[in-house]
């Protein structure tokens, strides 16, 4: 992106976050204890076993799910203090998402969708910014498409920019590449990671590619709904290395009635 850096993004951070579901028998602790900052401006991988809870936390504080208990704040905003309604329009006016099936409405054309939260909102997009978003992320030429017309790759390249077009404040990614064979994923997570670096976005990602979750800044590692390790610029060998040290068998198990 040929813009210079403006820094949109905020902190998020959680304190004390626990999320049951059920109850009695079938209590269910996903989140427990989690103490988390994510500082703006910073790519954050969130990694861990299968069930340790890596989509709860996201869901958490991103606002898609209530905690059971705890706080999250994403900038001076205490969402646990904000009814529904208000909930919904921060979602909608300052967080981005990109989800591992693109979730794209398949009526609209590319540029349709990608202007969609806006469109809802009853605003217009700058032209110049969406244009240079549209640029960077490659679309120039698909924007009359619909999502059928377009491959798996350019379909979550929209997605991308659909995220980046509000300038949100922080822009929460569940398994992004999930979908997506190794070189469209290489090439989304280099959009993530160049909207952090030319935008001072902030980006927090849950992924299960040690690959992936190098093009971060930090990765936090989960185990049992609880923070179990950290690591700094990350290489996918130490990630892969943290990942083994967690989870042995390379499969976790939930984490039932603590
Ligand atoms: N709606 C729900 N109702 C009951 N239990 C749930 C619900 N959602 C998640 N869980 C449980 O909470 C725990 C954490 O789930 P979560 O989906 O957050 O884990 P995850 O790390 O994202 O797993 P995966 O890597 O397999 O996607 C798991 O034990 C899961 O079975």
């Amino acid at each position: 992106m040929s813009v210079a850096p403006t820094t949109t993004g905020v902190t998020v951070t959680a304190q004390a976050l626990r999320k049951e579901y059920g109850s009695g028998q079938s209590r269910v602790v996903a989140l427990d204890s989690v103490d988390l900052d994510l500082a703006a401006g910073r790519f954050t991988a969130i990694m861990g076993p299968s069930g340790s809870g890596k989509s709860t936390l996201l869901h958490c504080l991103a606002g898609l799910d209530r905690p059971t208990s705890g706080t999250v704040r994403i900038g001076d905003a205490d969402l646990a203090r904000l009814d529904d309604r208000r909930l919904t329009l921060l979602r909608r006016d300052r967080i981005g998402f990109v989800f591992q099936k693109f979730n794209l409405l398949p009526t609209l054309t590319a540029e349709e969708n990608i202007v969609l939260p806006q469109a809802i909102a009853g605003r217009r997009p700058d032209p110049d910014w969406l244009q240079q978003v549209v640029t960077a992320v490659g679309l120039t030429d698909r924007l009359g498409h619909r999502p059928a017309e377009l491959s798996g790759g350019q379909q979550q390249r929209v997605a991308v920019a659909r995220a980046l077009v509000t300038r949100p404040w922080v822009i929460f990614a569940d398994e992004p590449t999930g979908n997506l064979d190794s070189r469209s994923g290489a090439e989304v997570l280099r959009l993530l990671r160049n909207a952090v670096d030319t935008l001072g976005q902030t980006v927090v990602m849950v992924t299960h590619d040690p690959v992936a979750a190098a093009h971060a800044d930090r990765v936090v590692f989960l185990a049992d709904g609880r923070l179990a390790d950290e690591l700094r610029t990350p290489t996918a060998a130490r990630v892969l290395d943290a990942l083994t040290r967690l989870d042995p068998a390379g499969a976790g198990a939930p984490s039932v009635q603590r």
